[in-house]
C-alpha cells in the first residue's frame, strides 16, 4: 500500500478528486468530515494506464459522472472513466481513437473466438476489436441519427454473422427498402421482407416456431434450445420505427424479446430516433444491448442508453457501447461492395424473383425445422 501511495498516478488522482469536489461530507456537532473515494491500484498497460477506486458507501455515483471534465483535464483528452455503482476505473489511453477502420477479417475472426452468436460492435480505445456472444447478451437496439454509421454496422454485424457462422437462420425486415438488397439470395436468409404484410408472415411462422420449440423444451426437460442442435435465428429489422403502428407486428417482436432467448430467437432492431412509443417499457427493457450512434441531443441519448453521451460523439462509426458498462467504440467500416464480395460465396440461390422471399412462397429450412411446417 505504501507503494501505492507513492506512485505519481495515485497522488494525480487525490488532486483531481480534492479539485473537482468529489468527496462525501457529514457533519458532526460544529464539525464537517470530508471522505474522499479509495484508490487501490494502479496498473500500467502498453496500451492505457488504470486506476481502481472506490466510492465511500451513500455517496451519489452520478457524481463521478458530472466530474468527468476533471479526469480529463488532469489526465487528458483521451481518459474515460468506467463505473456504476461503487467501483470506478479510469483509463488513461495512450493513443487516441481512430477516426476509421475498415472492416477486417482477420480481426474479426480473432475478435469472436468461439462464441455461438457473436456481434461485433467496434474497436476500442486500446484498438481491439470488441465482439460479444448474443447468446448471453440477447436482443441488441442499434440507434443513431441518420448518416452516422447505424446501416454500415447492421451490415457488418449479419455479414460476419452469416460468413462465420452458418447455421445461424434470418428473416430479415427492411421496409426502406434500402439496406438489406445485399443479403439477397444468401443462403441463411430465410426471408426478407420489405412491407409489413411480408414481415407479419414471417413473424407468424417464427411465433409458431417459438411455440414448438417451447413445447419440445418441456417435453425433453430442457432449459434453453442451446442444449439442441436447432439452429438460432435472428430477426433483424432495419428502422423499426415504421412498425410502431403495426400492432400485430409489434406484439409478435415484443414476444420475441421476453421469450426469445430460452428458445434461440434473437432481435436485433435498429432505428434512427429514439421513439418512445417503441421504445417503451417492456420491449425497452428487454433490448439489453444497445448501440447509439450520434443523438440529436441528451434527451435521445438517455431513451437509447439510459445515459447522456451519445450526442456529443462527432464523427460517423463512432458510437457508445452499452452492455455490462457503457463504452466508445469505432465501428469497422465495411462498404457494400465488399460485403457482397464477402457474401457472395453464400449467395447459393438464382435470382428467380423471388428476390423479397415470402416464406410460404418458399418454405425454408426454418419452418421446417420440427417436422413439417406449419401450413397457417
Ligand atoms: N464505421 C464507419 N467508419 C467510417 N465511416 C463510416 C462508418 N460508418 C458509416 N460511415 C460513413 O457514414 C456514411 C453513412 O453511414 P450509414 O449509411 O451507415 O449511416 P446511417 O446512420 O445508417 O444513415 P441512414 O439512417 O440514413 O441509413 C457512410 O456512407 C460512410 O461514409
Amino acid at each position: 500500500m505504501i507503494f501505492l501511495k507513492w506512485d505519481p498516478y495515485y497522488k494525480r488522482l487525490r488532486h483531481c478528486f480534492r479539485a473537482a469536489g468529489l468527496c462525501r461530507q457529514w457533519t458532526i456537532g460544529n464539525n464537517t468530515y470530508e471522505v474522499r473515494p479509495t484508490i487501490h491500484a494502479v496498473q500500467r498497460k502498453l496500451s492505457e494506464t488504470i486506476l481502481t477506486f472506490t466510492l465511500p458507501t451513500g455517496m451519489d455515483p452520478s457524481s463521478v459522472k458530472k466530474c468527468d471534465y476533471a479526469f480529463k483535464q488532469e489526465f487528458g483528452r483521451n481518459t474515460v472513466v468506467v463505473g456504476d455503482l461503487k467501483k470506478f476505473t479510469v483509463h488513461i489511453y495512450r493513443h487516441s481513437m481512430p477516426a476509421a477502420i475498415k472492416y477486417k477479417p482477420d480481426d474479426v475472426k480473432t475478435a469472436i473466438g468461439d462464441m455461438a452468436i457473436p456481434i461485433i460492435a467496434g474497436y476500442d480505445q486500446t484498438a481491439s476489436l470488441i465482439a460479444y456472444d448474443m447468446r448471453k447478451h440477447p436482443h441488441l437496439l442499434i440507434a443513431g441519427e441518420t448518416g452516422y454509421g447505424k446501416s454500415t454496422e447492421l451490415r457488418a454485424v449479419l455479414t460476419t454473422l452469416m460468413i462465420c457462422r452458418p447455421s445461424v437462420r434470418f428473416i430479415l425486415g427492411d421496409l426502406k427498402r434500402s439496406e438489406f438488397h445485399v443479403f439477397r439470395n444468401c443462403e441463411p436468409v430465410d426471408a426478407l421482407c420489405t412491407d409489413a404484410g411480408q414481415l407479419s408472415i414471417a413473424l407468424d411462422k417464427v411465433m409458431s416456431e417459438l411455440e414448438k420449440r417451447g413445447k419440445l423444451l418441456d417435453d425433453k426437460g430442457l432449459t434453453s434450445t442451446a442444449e439442441t442442435d436447432l439452429p438460432d435465428i435472428i430477426v433483424a429489422i432495419d428502422e423499426v420505427a415504421l412498425l410502431k403502428k403495426e400492432k400485430k407486428i409489434m406484439a409478435a417482436i415484443e414476444d420475441i424479446s421476453a421469450i426469445g432467448r430460452a428458445l434461440g430467437v434473437y432481435l436485433i432492431l435498429s432505428m434512427q430516433r429514439p421513439d418512445a412509443q417503441v421504445l417503451d417499457g417492456k420491449l425497452k427493457n428487454n433490448l439489453t444491448v444497445r448501440i447509439s450512434y450520434k443523438q440529436a441531443d441528451k434527451v435521445n441519448s438517455r431513451i437509447v442508453l439510459g445515459d447522456s453521451g451519445a450526442e456529443d460523439l462527432t464523427h460517423p462509426g463512432r458510437g457508445l457501447l452499452k452492455i455490462m458498462d457503457t463504452r466508445a467504440v469505432q465501428s469497422p467500416y465495411l462498404d457494400v461492395a465488399r460485403a457482397r464480395t464477402l457474401l457472395d460465396p453464400i449467395r447459393t440461390r438464382v435470382d428467380d424473383g423471388l428476390s423479397e422471399i415470402v416464406p410460404e412462397q418458399e418454405p425454408k429450412q426454418l419452418f421446417d425445422l420440427l417436422g413439417g411446417a406449419d401450413d397457417a
